[in-house]
């Protein structure tokens, strides 16, 4: 029997050049886990079937070999990543010892479409949007985004989500270059350098005209205390400013500990001498600074942008500009990138702009590469990404304990919805976790999201995973909720036993209804293997590794031996066999683990024996 590891199951090593894999090669209509052949390499594996399968706890990810008819096994085989903007080159050097590295920069929207249906993974900055169209013309293929930076305003979240394409960014290599260009900004815009340097260039000297503002004493709002928010703060300390933040979101003693006060957005716009912007884009902040905030502020203010242009309403902001109310603004983002040339706020005299500089030093540059590069071919490779975007995060420990809990809820999941009568239509679904560690002691995403794919993978197109399995239930109108029962057992184990109960449907296999109407089964981990412990009100005991008969039957002697040699004569392979009871020669129910599907006749046969009320086959 097959060793099922936390390693096979959610962090297999998906390293192309590595020949020493115990993942299967293909994935079957049957298996969507894991199959372990520990003697089969995966370079051999790669060449026979010319496609290779990546599992893990964010589900399957299949990817067909070129069908090119070149030799080169390795290239077809490896994954496809496209780079579509500019990144530093330690990154592409990881990318690459793993994948088909394809740097395509300036792509049009349609170019995009069209390349993406033959990539894994998309790897962009700020200059790619990611739609729901890129998501829609990859075809599924592709699974994973990394945004090689912080912002991820350019990714349709939500199309990712739907389409269970995972979003990784690198939200700290470039914090402190963010920071630096903010204070750059701050200085020059203070003391005018960016205007006299071009007074210069054009021949002039003009000191009179340029004389600045001092920093030391004035008040700067930090608007967004986050990771670059508080960098700035920082900084502007050590330039003698008093600091003042705004952050909705923030904990109070993290400002404390940097000797800044947390205040309404209120009192940040109306007492600050400088404002910089640091929060990210979302519905609540676009266009947070319009005509009426800007009214509200000191007049003279001067406004830091190095966050996101769409925070600002850019026309109000030239009328605040031309008013005088706001004296000068220091701008690396725009609402549009490249803004027009034509823009009046970039012609501003009173504007000093860069091209969305923030993130762009030598030193960010490389780091960010590397965070994403490795965070991409982290998730390529099986594990979850510490910086998903768009996938609850499960931690490394509490995801190798659940590993084999894991294979279990897809395969109660798998079973349950072949248990339901056809046409029925699940509106709900009801997972019960009986457990002896305390009730909140028991992080059960991940166990939700197999049964969610278990039920619904065999009955829909897509693939469901860690990232899509709650949106997909939620579409399909089926309300899944869970309860945790704590019971008197080891605490050594995560979870005792998982059910799956399933209410207001009918069932095809009658001996599956529990006494309160519902479709019911149960399983528990024994030995790391996954076993079926109830059906109904029927307590068996099967591993569910293959494929499973459950037959009810009126309580004799013989029956095993019957249907068994039944299953012999058709040379199916019975790996388990096992019978519960509700009481001597009454009734029972048979479960019977076999290692090939039996053909009809083979089923009818089994049917036709007179002891047996009824029987179902269960694929897995
Ligand atoms: N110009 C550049 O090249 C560059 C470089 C890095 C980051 N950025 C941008 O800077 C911004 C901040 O980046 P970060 O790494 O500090 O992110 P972060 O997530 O660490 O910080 C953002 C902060 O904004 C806060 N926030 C959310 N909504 C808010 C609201 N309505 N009002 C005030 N605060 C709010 C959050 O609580 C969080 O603390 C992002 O928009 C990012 O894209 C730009
Ligand atoms: O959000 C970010 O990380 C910055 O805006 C950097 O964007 P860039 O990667 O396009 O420089």
């Amino acid at each position: 029997m097959a060793t099922i590891s936390a390693k096979s199951i959610l962090v297999p090593k998906i390293s192309s050049s590595s020949s020493n894999s115990n993942v299967s090669s293909s994935r079957s209509s049957s298996s969507f886990l894991p199959s372990v052949k520990p003697t089969i390499s995966l370079k051999a594996s790669y060449s026979k079937s010319r496609s290779f399968v990546i599992k893990n706890g964010l589900g399957t990810v299949e990817t067909k070999g070129s069908s090119s008819g070149t030799n080169d096994v390795t290239k077809e085989t490896k994954p496809t990543i496209l780079v579509s903007e500019k990144l530093g080159e330690a990154g592409i050097e990881v990318l690459e010892s793993f994948a088909n590295v394809d740097c395509s920069y300036n792509l049009t929207p349609e170019e995009l479409c069209k390349k993406i249906s033959n990539v894994d993974a998309l790897i962009v900055r700020s200059g790619t949007k990611v739609s729901r169209q890129v998501f829609e013309a990859s075809k599924g293929r592709l699974k994973v985004v990394g945004r090689a930076g912080v912002g991820i305003d350019n990714v349709d979240l939500q199309a990712a989500t739907e389409f269970g394409c995972l979003v990784v960014n690198a939200p700290t290599a470039n914090t402190v270059a963010a920071a630096e260009h903010g204070i750059a900004l701050l200085s020059s815009m203070a003391r005018n350098v960016a205007q006299s340097d071009a007074s210069m260039k054009a021949g002039k000297w003009e000191r009179n005209k340029y004389v600045g503002v001092s920093l030391v004493g004035k008040t700067l709002a930090v608007m967004g205390f986050g990771k670059v928010g508080s960098e700035v703060a920082r900084r502007a300390k050590g330039l003698g400013m008093h600091i003042i933040a705004h952050d909705p979101y923030a904990p109070a003693d993290r400002a404390r500990a940097l000797g800044v006060e947390l205040v309404s957005f209120e009192k940040a716009i109306t007492t600050a001498d400088f404002i910089s912007l640091h929060m990210p884009l979302t519905p609540t902040t676009s266009k947070v600074f319009n005509d009426e905030t800007f009214g509200k502020m000191k007049k003279g203010v001067r406004i830091i942008n190095v966050a996101r242009g769409g925070v600002i309403d850019e026309d109000a902001l030239v009328r605040a500009l031309d008013s005088g109310v706001v004296a000068q603004a220091a701008l690396d983002v725009f609402t549009v990138e490249p803004p027009p040339q034509d823009s009046k706020l970039v012609q501003h005299a009173n504007v000093t702009v860069t091209p969305h500089l923030g993130a762009s030093t030598k030193e960010a540059q490389e780091g960010v590469a590397i965070e994403i590069a490795e965070a991409v071919v982290g998730a390529l490779n099986g594990e979850l990404s510490a910086t998903a975007v768009n996938a609850p995060m499960v931690p490394a420990e509490v995801l190798s304990e659940l590993a084999p809990y894991v294979v279990l809820a897809e395969k109660l999941g798998k079973l349950a919805v072949q248990l339901v009568a056809g046409g029925s239509g699940i509106k709900s679904v009801k997972v019960v976790y009986k457990s002896a560690r305390d009730r909140d002691d028991l992080d059960t995403r991940l166990l939700r999201a197999m049964i969610i794919k278990g039920i619904f993978e065999p009955i829909s197109s897509n693939f469901i995973n860690l990232v899509n399995a709650d949106y997909t239930a939620k579409e399909k109108g089926v309300r899944i909720s869970e309860e945790r029962i704590v019971v008197d057992s080891s605490p050594e184990f995560p979870v005792d036993t998982v059910q799956v109960r399933i209410a207001n449907v009918e069932s095809k296999f009658a001996g599956a209804m529990s006494d309160n109407g519902e479709i019911c089964i149960e399983g528990k981990v024994k030995g790391g293997v996954p076993h079926l412990t109830c059906v109904g009100s029927f307590s068996v005991d099967v591993s569910i590794e293959e494929s499973l008969i459950l037959c009810k039957q009126v309580d004799q002697p013989g029956m095993i031996g019957r249907v068994g040699s039944i299953l012999g004569q058709r040379n199916v392979n019975v790996s388990f066999m096992s019978v519960g009871r509700i009481g001597v020669r009454k009734q029972a129910i048979m479960a019977i683990g076999v290692d090939e599907e039996p053909d009809k006749d083979t089923l009818k046969q089994i049917g036709d024996v007179p002891a047996i009320e009824e029987f179902v086959f269960l694929d897995l």
